[in-house]
């Protein structure tokens, strides 16, 4: 089994990329951010620790959940506040991966493990992943996409982007490189390629 590590900034087609490698026989996606997700559900010692990190904000919904555009507003203007938060959930998602990725080789019925995270080079998944790959779109079609598709606004776009790494430093880290710019169709013939490679 070869454990493979797809990243990239917001808005890049990551999901896009895995849920076409999804579609391929012996192949498992994980997605970062659906862990986390999981990991701070009331209840979770993620939640109690994001609680107690933040007792000055509401960020909650009604039914106690962490509502994610509250939660966001506050993460993604504060450097101090993200690296809180990044300290309480990522070691969480990443003790979860790797008990994964273990188990998963140990069974050995799959040919390929993805998992897509937006921080896999800031979170040192390179330690864990055989190889790291990169998806790359620019950023005015990022934005295009994101304000399009999720109702995202130029500001909170603007903010994540500045919240994450330059494409050299991603270049730097990855042995591959999708570009995403063109349609899916292309994509796809990438993936293709890049799958035939390995
Ligand atoms: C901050 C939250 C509430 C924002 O939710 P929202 O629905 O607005 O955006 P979404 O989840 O689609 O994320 C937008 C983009 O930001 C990235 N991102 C998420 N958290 C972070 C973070 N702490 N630092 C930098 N980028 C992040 C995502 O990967 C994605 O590229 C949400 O992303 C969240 O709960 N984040 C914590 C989970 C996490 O750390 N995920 C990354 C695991 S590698
Ligand atoms: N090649 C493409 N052509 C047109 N639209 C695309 C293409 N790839 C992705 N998209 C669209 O762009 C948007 C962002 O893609 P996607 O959600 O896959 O990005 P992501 O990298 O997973 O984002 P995040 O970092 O938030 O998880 C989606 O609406 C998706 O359908």
């Amino acid at each position: 089994m070869k454990f493979i590590g797809i990243t990239g900034g917001v808005g890049a087609g990551k999901s896009a990329v895995l849920d076409y490698m999804a579609t391929k026989p012996g192949v498992r996606v994980m997605l970062a951010d659906e862990i986390a997700h999981e990991l701070m559900e009331p209840g979770t010692d993620c939640y109690e620790q994001i609680r107690q990190a933040f007792p000055e904000h509401d960020i909650y919904k009604e039914d106690g959940h962490f509502d994610r555009i509250k939660l966001a507003k506050v993460i993604f203007s504060d450097e101090n506040k993200r690296a809180g938060m990044n300290g309480i959930v990522h070691p969480a998602v990443k003790a979860y991966v790797i008990a994964e990725a273990k188990r998963e080789r140990q069974e050995g019925t799959l040919a390929l493990l993805v998992l897509e995270a937006a921080l896999l080079i800031e979170e040192h998944y390179d330690e864990i992943c055989d190889e790291l790959w990169y998806i790359y779109t620019r950023e005015e079609i990022r934005e295009a996409r994101l304000m399009e598709s999720r109702g995202y606004s130029r500001e909170k776009v603007q903010q994540i982007f500045s919240s994450q790494l330059k494409e050299a430093e991603y270049r730097k880290h990855c042995s591959v490189v999708i570009d995403n710019n063109e349609g899916l169709e292309e994509m796809q013939r990438q993936i293709d390629a890049a799958v035939c490679a390995i």
